[in-house]
């Protein structure tokens, strides 16, 4: 069975540290990884060549590898360049994903795409609209991911995950995996019936600040007098 053939209707959870995070350090990334696994994600998604290559060496499930690097002509960020492509593959990753938007780029979708199946791996277009999906699938991709909507100016910019762009892509024929701002299982599920080979969930697993924001706010804002049926005692 092909790696996307096993991963259809599957969790697959993305195991990144954000800049400043006490998270960020190979092993704590591994560690991610492997708890990932034992709760039952099917692949992860791993950011950075050396991270790549440990979180390889430390679990069975198939890896989606991306570099992130930031340059200040370029908005494009993740894995760029035919170099970060060489450098992932040499890795281990499974899978390798880039950005695959409209904006102006150092190199183009079509030749990041042959770099990546020139090393016998899977291409992912991480993308943030419909026509972009079609781009990156005509260009070779083997399946976009809706990772980008809400990141460029031009697609929507929501709280919750792009569950219209699922559809439209679902409708176009092209073969998409869902990712960004999937907050509850829940969504998840949604995605998988919208259409998704499978679906990537970060941050709600595994940015423990984040989430724990999300409950000091809560917490923030409660009111302190007990009040049952609109009766305070
Ligand atoms: C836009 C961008 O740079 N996304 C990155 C891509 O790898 C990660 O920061 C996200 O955590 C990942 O896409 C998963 O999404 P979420 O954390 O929302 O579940």
């Amino acid at each position: 069975m092909s790696i996307l053939e096993a991963l259809r209707g599957t969790l697959a959870v993305s195991c990144q540290a954000a800049d400043g995070s006490p998270l960020q350090p190979t092993d704590h990334i591994v560690a991610l990884a492997k708890a990932a696994v034992l709760g039952g994600a099917k692949a992860v998604r791993i950011e950075g060549v050396a991270n790549v290559s440990a979180v390889r060496n430390a679990v069975s499930v198939p890896v989606i590898g991306i570099t992130k690097i930031e340059h200040p002509d370029s908005e494009i960020y993740i894995t760029p360049t035919l170099e970060d492509v060489r450098q992932l593959c040499e890795a281990g990753a499974d899978i390798v994903a880039f950005d695959a938007t409209a904006r102006p780029r150092p190199c183009s979708v079509a030749a990041l795409v042959e770099a990546v199946h020139q090393a016998g791996r899977i291409a992912m277009a991480d993308i943030s609209t419909l026509d972009e999906g079609r781009a990156a699938v005509a260009a070779g991709a083997d399946f976009a991911g809706t990772t980008l909507s809400g990141y460029t100016p031009y697609s929507p910019q929501t709280e919750a995950p792009d569950f219209k762009l699922m559809e439209d892509l679902f409708r176009a024929g092209i073969p998409f995996v869902a990712e960004g701002r999937i907050w509850e299982p829940t969504d998840a599920r949604r995605a998988i019936e919208y259409g998704a080979a499978f679906v990537v969930v970060g941050s709600a697993i595994t940015r423990p600040d984040v989430i724990t924001r999300r409950f000091a706010d809560a917490v923030a804002g409660a009111r302190t007098t007990p009040e049952f049926n609109g009766e305070s005692r």
